[in-house]
């Protein structure tokens, strides 16, 4: 960042306002500060604990000349302290001499713990509103509002940075770095209040102690991080960046790290969520590989190599420049299997062996993400853009499990079958709606998706496994939603489909029964349906 076009100069820091709930490193700051000759200055708990470490600091109530009042609620709300912090160098020298009001060079603030407290299941109403920073979000507006001479931090990581500069520039600040920390500091106080107005705004029941709130608040605000600008986007002409969310949660895509390889693309992004997200959901070691958002080919094996064979074998044709990801420790082998037989845009797992590492950098394009393993975190809310308005739903996280299956023909499927209908489920469930899955021993044979028509997808799930010479008959079928008619079965049986996993709930579902009987197919229900479009 260059510096902004006002005078530019670096500010000598002589006098300081500390006012902290969040008190880690605030001692060694403090001390550093006044081993450096600046005065502080700063509030009630924060004073104390500077003093009880043995260092002079002036309370801001003898600044202003009033106590601190109403638990805290009124502490700096003066002029004393915001013409401290807003005063302009030059301009408002007489009026503030006139007033009796010190110059504050820096302020080192940061909030009461709202986002934290209103976390907790037990927070009431009341310890919600309390949390509630009046006094402090005002003088970040002021500090940063007035970078042009003071500087202002808000989080106790930027404290080893504020003494670097302190020494580098003989107890001033740079222009840059004033500006760069106040654009920080208005980031957070939009944070803080969008946190605010989300908590307050769901809230459905405010006469409960511990207020009902809805995941769907009256007005939606989200705070996202940049991490990175991309290329393009979705097409070349497109400009397109990556966002996180301001707390990603533990496992999720946003979590990564890129060990090596070209810059992420849109696509690419896009790409590996799906990949991930299907193959997180896996217990056992397990490979996907995704082409335009679609899963290619799944396995789950006894460890990432045979996953990943298995995976391939389904559909080696769209496996080239696809995203694989692995739930497990990808290791040299695989890693060398892999590259030395197909081009990959991106590799994904929670870790890689050395050896694996050591073979991926002779391929020094390909992108390789690393992502901590964590369990899906309950209450995520999935969000989609239409033109100038957001659909927000609550995430796909239904697991349906064998004691649900309800089994709606003559014939009941086999302890095998049963195991590869819920396998042939799970991945339905990431595959573009209509979604059809053919499936056997843990493995993908035929993926259809997208169609608009589900006995298309059916169609191409048989094609595409007679393309790859697998062999359908004998394999399982699922459907990610019920089937209107019974062509669907029909072309199931025509492929050699022995049992069907689907939701059930069609008009004709007695039909569609009558057929998979009449072909000696084995069907179950799940009365879960899972589109995804
Ligand atoms: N009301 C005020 O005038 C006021 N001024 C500063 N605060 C906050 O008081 C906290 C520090 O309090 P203490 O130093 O007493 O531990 C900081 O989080 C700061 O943002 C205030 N508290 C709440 O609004």
């Amino acid at each position: 960042m260059t510096a902004p076009r006002f005078d530019g100069s670096a500010v000598p820091v002589r006098r300081a306002l500390l006012s902290v709930s969040d008190k880690t490193g605030l001692i060694e700051l403090a001390r550093a500060l006044a081993q450096r000759g600046v005065e502080l200055l700063s509030t009630g708990g924060t004073a104390n604990a500077i003093r009880d470490a043995g260092l002079a600091v002036q309370d801001v109530s003898d600044v202003t000349g009033f106590p601190e009042m109403m638990d805290g609620r009124v502490k700096t709300l003066h002029p004393l302290v915001h013409g401290g912090l807003l005063g302009r160098a030059g301009l408002d020298d007489a009026v503030m001499a006139a007033h009796g009001i010190g110059k504050i060079d820096l302020l080192v603030l940061n909030l009461y713990p709202f986002e934290a407290v209103t976390a907790r299941a037990d927070c009431t109403l009341a310890d919600a509103v309390e949390n509630i920073d009046i006094g402090g979000p005002a003088m970040l507006r002021s500090a940063a509002k007035n970078f042009a001479r003071v500087a202002v931090v808000t989080d106790p990581s930027q404290y080893a940075a504020l003494l670097a500069e302190l020494s580098e520039h003989d107890g001033a600040l740079s222009a840059q770095t004033r500006f760069a920390w106040s654009v920080a500091a208005f980031n957070r106080v939009a944070q803080y209040d969008a946190a605010i107005s989300s908590y307050l705004s769901a809230i459905t029941d405010a006469a409960q102690a511990v207020p009902q709130r809805s995941a769907f608040p009256q007005q939606a605000n989200g705070s996202f991080i940049k991490v990175m600008d991309l290329r393009y986007g979705e097409n070349p002409h497109q400009q397109a960046a990556f966002y996180r969310d301001l707390s990603p949660a533990p496992g999720s895509l946003a979590t990564f790290t890129q060990l090596q390889g070209k810059e992420l693309s849109y696509n690419n992004i896009a790409d590996s969520d799906a990949a991930w997200e299907c193959v997180r959901q896996f217990d056992a070691p397990a490979c996907v590989i995704v082409k335009h958002a679609n899963p290619c080919g799944v396995a789950v094996g006894s460890g990432c190599g045979d996953s990943y064979e298995a995976a391939y074998a389904t559909d080696p044709t769209s496996a080239f420049g696809g995203i694989l990801a692995f739930n497990t420790k990808l290791d040299g082998a695989t890693c060398k299997t892999i590259l030395d037989r197909q081009f990959v845009e991106v590799l994904i797992a929670p870790d890689y062996d050395d050896a694996a590492l050591a073979y991926a950098k002779k391929k020094a394009n390909v992108r390789v993400l690393r992502i901590p393993l964590a369990p899906p975190s309950p209450g995520f809310i999935d969000s989609k853009r239409v033109n100038s308005g957001m659909l927000l739903q609550t995430a796909d996280a239904r697991v349906v499990t064998r004691d649900e299956l309800k089994v709606v023909t003559k014939l009941a499927p086999t302890d095998a079958q049963f195991t590869d209908l819920l396998f042939a489920w799970k991945v339905a469930k990431f595959v573009k709606s209509n979604a059809i899955v053919y499936a056997k021993d843990s493995r993908t044979i035929g993926v259809g998706a997208g169609q608009m028509s589900r006995v298309y997808s059916a169609r191409i799930a048989g094609i595409k496994a007679v393309d790859a010479g697998l062999v359908v008959p004998g394999s399982v079928m699922a459907s990610d939603a019920f089937f209107p008619f019974r062509d669907g079965i029909d072309a199931a049986a025509e492929a050699g489909i022995q049992a069907v996993i689907q939701p059930g709930g069609s008009m004709r579902d007695a039909e569609v029964i009558e057929a998979a009987n009449e072909h000696g197919i084995a069907m179950v229900f799940t009365g879960v349906r899972h589109f995804r479009h």
